[in-house]
């Protein structure tokens, strides 16, 4: 682990609060009539470590995302436009539930967002 240096990391209560965030979102994930289908067979656990990790990494927190390439895991599932902004939707409302701030909020967004053109389908 790298030595933490990061405001928006600390402020928001660091890994324990991005783990609570997604593994509230993906509980509605799993369970949306559109999107869930998607993650049959993906154990949520797994999910929720590397997204952690993933926007821990994004916001300056002291992790290293170490799972498989954006592009490669989600090629074959033939994203839509659509199906992202439902999954960032959850994300959203997750953040919201566990007690982030609007503006927290949406500064994570804007560091996920730029992933879109590595997820959906082209
Ligand atoms: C900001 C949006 C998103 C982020 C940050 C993100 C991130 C990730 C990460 C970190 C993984 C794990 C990689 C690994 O296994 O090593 C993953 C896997 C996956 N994602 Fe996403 N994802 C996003 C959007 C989506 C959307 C919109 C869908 C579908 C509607 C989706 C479907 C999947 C599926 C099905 C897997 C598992 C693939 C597999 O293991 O075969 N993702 N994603």
């Amino acid at each position: 682990q790298l030595p933490a240096n990061n405001n928006l990391y600390e402020e928001i209560g660091g890994q324990q609060t991005l783990s609570k965030v997604f593994g509230l979102a993906l509980t509605r994930i799993y369970n949306d009539p559109i999107i869930g289908h998607h993650f049959t067979g993906v154990p949520k656990s797994h999910l929720r470590k590397h997204l952690t990790a993933q926007t821990c990494e994004l916001i300056g927190g002291p992790c290293v995302y170490q799972g498989k390439d954006m592009v490669d895991v989600h090629t074959d599932h033939n994203i839509t436009d659509k199906e992202f902004f439902i999954l960032v939707e959850y994300v959203q409302g997750a953040m919201r539930d566990i007690g982030l701030t609007v503006e927290q909020e949406n500064q994570i967004l804007q560091k996920l967002a730029p992933l879109k053109g590595q997820i959906v389908y082209r």
